[in-house]
């Protein structure tokens, strides 16, 4: 890492604008959420980090000033979470409610980070932003200590398979700097990560997101804090954990690209592995094999693509494939699974029922899926699981649910792309929740419907737009 560094620096001095844009190209990047209660300080830190990072322009800082003296409640100077802030709602109300992305660098290293809400109401944006991160940042203020959204958003954050986490105790000037504060907060924090999963890395920092203490430079309030900044633990965590490439291939494939009548492409991104030219590979669920004629992309074609790659596939033979569709190396061993047992984080006010139906998509596939059972929901505060008969809005659970058909899924922390999916109501089209799919199950009993597609399709649409003709839903046992 430091070689590649060391040699970019020199190009720099060499070769100017080109050897610069290389320099960002061989960067690793991080990708890290922001999460905690309403208040204590996500937007503050992140415009903090842009700022002293020198990653804001002189027009946006200006901007940034006068923004400042208009929504400012407390009266500060420079209010940096207007930064990230984006929507007009989000100033008036002073709070964040969409997710918004930002993106800096360092000499080491490119990130992204996602500013997610504290609201509870707000728990979707924070699921959806968590979902491509690496590495949450679980902000605490000092004054309060551990509370609800403080546990909540670190469970989620672990479910969704984020290994490290860094718990930055925030607004340590307003308790004037006190250790014996921050080390009961970390305390209670390490009491309650028991119950976390047993190979989540976490970080403790004791911080002032609106002072910049511990955020890019140490402290000279906390002589009694001796180790890494935030700043610094962000730039040396490890990213080979991350990397995908050593999982089998899998791609799916989100749109068939027809461009005219010489050429048939498949495009997606390559959800885990290394896909080159040459390779031999089957078409799931068919099972019909071909070999990789060409991958395309922008900028010309490529040899092999791995992990996140964006490209167009073109087969040797011709062969039908739709989207949804998933294309593996021909060695791959992958059963079709007729069932699952999924983590469930519901975000509908309409509560998930056992034997309600729902369509889920998983990577890029659309298919029906009916609820078999709920098998618990899990109290946040104290990890418990409890038997429930729904899940109401934005809680979390475990569920077993049947696929109308049968599908080519992985376990979540082995594939976030094939292991993941939400749910969407029938007749409205709305997402109803996010699964991470714990446990495939290939030997259950067929989820076997007397009905056909059409029927089912037909019957869903008589009892949306003619309620009063008090349809039955065949789906419903
Ligand atoms: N004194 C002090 N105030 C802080 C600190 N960090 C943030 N604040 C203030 O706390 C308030 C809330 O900060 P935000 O950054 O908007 O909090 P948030 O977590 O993004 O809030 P939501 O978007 O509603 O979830 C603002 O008035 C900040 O100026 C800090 O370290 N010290």
């Amino acid at each position: 890492m430091n070689t590649v560094i060391e040699d970019v620096k020199q190009m720099i001095k060499q070769g100017g604008i080109k050897a610069w844009l290389f320099a960002q190209q061989k960067k690793d990047l991080l990708r890290f959420l922001t999460c905690g209660s309403v208040d204590d300080g996500k937007s503050t830190l992140i415009g903090r980090l842009l700022h002293d990072c020198c990653y804001i322009y002189e027009d946006q800082l200006s901007l940034l000033h006068n923004d400042s003296k208009r929504y400012s409640i407390q009266g500060e100077k420079l209010n940096l979470a207007l930064l990230v802030d984006g929507l007009q709602a989000e100033r008036e109300q002073g709070i964040t409610i969409d997710v918004a992305y930002r993106y800096f660098t360092t000499e080491k290293r490119k990130f992204i980070i996602a500013d997610t809400p504290g609201h509870d109401q707000y728990t979707r944006n924070m699921v959806t932003g968590a979902s491509t991160c690496q590495l949450a940042i679980i902000l605490v203020d000092a004054r309060k200590g551990i509370v609800f959204q403080t546990r909540r958003h670190s469970f989620i954050s672990t479910l969704l398979n984020i290994k490290h986490l860094i718990v930055a105790i925030n607004k340590m000037d307003l308790i004037g700097y006190d250790f014996n504060i921050f080390d009961n907060i970390k305390k209670d924090y390490i009491e309650f990560a028991k119950n976390l999963a047993n190979d989540i890395k976490i970080n403790f920092v004791p911080i002032s997101a609106l002072r910049g203490d511990n955020i890019v430079s140490k402290s000279q309030k906390m002589s009694w804090y001796t180790e890494s900044t935030l700043l610094e633990i962000l730039e040396n965590t490890n990213l080979d954990n991350f990397r995908n490439n050593n999982h089998s291939m899998r791609f799916p494939v989100q749109y068939v690209n027809h461009f005219n009548t010489n050429f048939r492409g498949y495009a997606g991104t390559v959800a885990s592995g290394i896909i080159s030219v040459g390779q031999r590979v089957k078409i799931l669920p068919s099972c019909i094999e071909s070999n990789i004629k060409r991958i395309v992309t922008f900028n010309g074609d490529l040899k092999s693509a791995s992990t996140g790659k964006s490209i167009t596939l073109v087969l040797v033979d011709e062969i039908d494939i739709s989207r949804g569709d998933l294309i593996v190396d021909i060695n791959t061993v992958i059963k079709p699974a007729q069932s699952a047992v999924i983590n469930v984080v519901w975000m509908s006010e309409q509560p998930m029922k056992s034997n309600n139906s729902y369509y889920i998509k998983i990577a890029g596939k659309k298919i029906l899926s009916h609820v078999e059972d709920i098998i618990h929901q899990i109290n946040i505060n104290s990890l418990e699981t409890y038997k429930v008969n729904e899940l109401s809005l934005n809680s979390i659970g475990l569920v077993t649910i049947n696929f109308e058909e049968p599908m080519f899924i992985d376990k979540y922390n082995q594939n976030k792309i094939t292991g993941s999916l939400i749910f969407i109501d029938r007749f409205s089209n709305a997402t109803m929740g996010a699964g991470m799919i714990n446990e495939p199950k290939f030997d259950l009993k067929n989820y076997t419907n007397k009905y056909s597609n059409f029927e089912l399709e037909l019957n869903a649409l008589v009892r949306n737009y003619f309620p009063h003709w008090n349809v039955n839903d065949l789906l419903t046992k």
